[in-house]
């Protein structure tokens, strides 16, 4: 019969039991391990307590940047970085010009993409109202009515460039409409498909497709050069492990008249998961500014002979890749964006390029030229996502009264779901003076892109709820950006109800200030309710890549967290 082995509550104690046949060698072994084990441990301990008092001495702040993926975190970096140390921005602003050329091929897959996919709903949900409710509630699109007018004459038909544009039946995923020669489309989403009367209707009415003319195949093809330099701007800016970064583009289709393997502007793939990241801190800037002193050929380690050589060039006095493709695609990018009926695709279909991050194609004339050089507002609007936790040193280069001869830090992190992890946020949770919190409430009609059945809004609150709560941080004062006010307002504006999506709203007026006041007042309420103890607390409404405005909001944080700073150090 076997005895019951006794259980303990400590699940570490039956590791670190001795072993039961252990020899007095062995046993004096192990405890010579065990005391300098401990002494290490001893001299972390000993090691991060002086470096504590240390910070305290030399008036280190420490400012932490929290909010889900797209909340603005990297670009309130950015401006604290234009702000207090304007000689490193400018010198940097070069770097950016890849992310923007990135950006506008992004733009055009996108379209391109929209142009032939097929209808996709999103769920949408209110944040403030109760899981069963929302079930109950869940917002539809406005119904259009049942008839959908003819779609304007295109550019391309006008062109002559596209009159020979390749002919379909090649496979490449589009409907031909034998009779006319034109490519159907589906409609998008515009109509309701939870009405009855559209539902039928769209049944019915052969509308309920639209047309696009065959050039836009020629068209596509004169783009695929962008392809070229897409795979180079990533092996430019993503270190050659982040193998899942560079998935943008999967191999084509099997009908693809494209070679196996290539990527091709496909008609199926979800461009809304395709983004490029890097890890914060210089790195992905460190190996540009290298390239571009090193030149083009010999920058490229030997270990990577897959990736393209010339993607080294970065500065306006070198010749640079992706810029010269940019700029011999430059009309046809623009004739594909200012085209009428792509527009009108675009609005059916719900995509609003204008709102995603990154959109540069109402500057292309300017962004597209030879000697292109990224201005303050275009590296605050280019978009590179972030993967990770990083924390920045600021030598300030201007500073102001009491500020002075104090360092900052200030902690970037990686705002998507898998980013959010305690394991991966918490031990930046230490000693931190205070959050600056993104809530980016022009969301409230969005989905995550990483979890498209969870609504931005409804992400923000919870996560806001979750800092708020968490005990780490009970002591850390909480400045809260509402941001992306700029989207919201054009948003209410376009006539897109709040009501709609937070049911709550009610009546009210559906413009800026009372949207803005009203989700502050909610956002206030959950800090008063769920902060452990009593703390300092305030809001602003931001648009954080309009530098004017974001210039005041960033001094006003800056002098109330240095005044805390200096409170709590006099306390100590
Ligand atoms: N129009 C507008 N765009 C904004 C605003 N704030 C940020 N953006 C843009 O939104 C995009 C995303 O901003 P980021 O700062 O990269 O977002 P993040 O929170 O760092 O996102 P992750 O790195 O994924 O966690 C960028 O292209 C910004 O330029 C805003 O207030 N208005
Ligand atoms: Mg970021």
């Amino acid at each position: 019969m076997t005895m019951p082995v006794p259980t303990s509550d400590d699940p570490l104690d039956e590791v670190l039991r001795p072993p039961p046949d252990e020899t007095p060698e062995q046993r004096e072994l192990r405890l010579a391990r065990e005391e300098e084990a401990a002494k290490i441990s001893q001299a972390i301990d000993a090691s991060i307590k002086a470096e504590k008092q240390a910070r305290k001495k030399k008036r280190i702040v420490r400012l932490l940047l929290l909010g889900q993926s797209e909340s603005g975190k990297s670009t309130t970096l950015r401006q604290f970085q234009r702000l207090y140390t304007p000689t490193a921005f400018r010198e940097e602003r070069i770097l950016w010009r890849a992310v923007i050329q990135l950006n506008i091929v992004r733009s055009i897959r996108v379209i391109l993409e929209t142009l032939t996919s097929p209808t996709q709903k999103s769920p949408k949900s209110s944040p403030f109202s109760s899981p069963r409710l929302r079930a109950r509630s869940t917002s539809r699109p406005p119904a259009l009515p049942s008839h959908i007018p003819p779609l304007p004459p295109s550019d391309y038909s006008h062109h002559n460039g596209y009159q020979n544009g390749h002919s379909n039946g090649n496979g490449n995923g589009y409907n031909e409409d034998s009779h006319s020669g034109r490519m159907r489309v589906d409609a998008g989403e515009d109509s309701d498909p939870e009405s009855d009367s559209d539902a039928q209707a769209s049944r019915s009415n052969p509308s309920s497709t639209t047309l696009i003319p065959s050039p836009l195949e020629a068209l596509k093809t004169r783009l695929q050069p962008l392809l070229h330099i897409e795979s180079l701007l990533i092996a430019k800016l993503v270190p050659p492990n982040e193998d899942e970064a560079t998935h943008l583009a999967g191999p084509g289709p099997s009908h693809s008249r494209y070679p196996p393997g290539q990527p091709v502007f496909t008609t199926a793939s979800s461009f809304r998961n395709q983004e490029i990241f890097v890890r914060p801190g210089a790195g992905w800037k460190g190996a540009l500014s290298k390239a571009r002193v090193n030149g083009s050929e010999s920058s490229s380690p030997p270990s990577e002979p897959s990736r393209p050589t010339s993607a080294g060039n970065t500065g306006l006095e070198t010749p640079d890749e992706p810029q010269e493709v940019l700029y011999q695609c430059r009309k046809d990018i623009m004739m594909l964006w200012n085209d009428d009926v792509v527009r009108e695709i675009l609005r059916r279909k719900k995509v609003r390029l204008e709102e995603l991050p990154g959109f540069f194609l109402n500057d292309l004339e300017r962004v597209t030229s030879l000697r292109y050089m990224p201005t303050d507002d275009d590296v605050l609007k280019a978009r590179l996502k972030t993967v990770g936790v990083s924390e920045y040193k600021f030598e300030m280069e201007v500073s102001a009264g009491r500020d002075s001869g104090t360092e900052w830090r200030i902690v970037d992190v990686g705002g998507s779901r898998s980013q959010r992890r305690t394991s991966t946020w918490a031990p930046f949770f230490d000693d931190v003076d205070a959050i600056i919190f993104l809530a980016p409430i022009s969301g409230f009609d969005q989905v995550l892109a990483e979890d498209r059945s969870v609504n931005r809004l409804e992400d923000s609150v919870l996560l806001w709820k979750a800092v708020c709560s968490n005990k780490l941080l009970a002591n850390v004062d909480l400045v809260l950006f509402l941001n992306k006010c700029d989207i919201l307002d054009a948003k209410l504006k376009s006539g897109i109800k709040l009501a709609r999506y937070v049911k709550s709203y009610g009546d009210r007026e559906n413009d800026l200030d009372s949207v803005s006041k009203y989700l502050r007042g909610k956002f206030s309420a959950i800090h008063r309710e769920y902060s452990p103890h009593p703390r300092k607390f305030y809001a602003f409404c931001t648009s954080v890549t309009d530098t004017a405005t974001t210039a005041g909001i960033i001094a006003s944080v800056r002098d109330m967290v240095i005044r805390q700073h200096l409170k709590q150090s006099k306390l100590l």
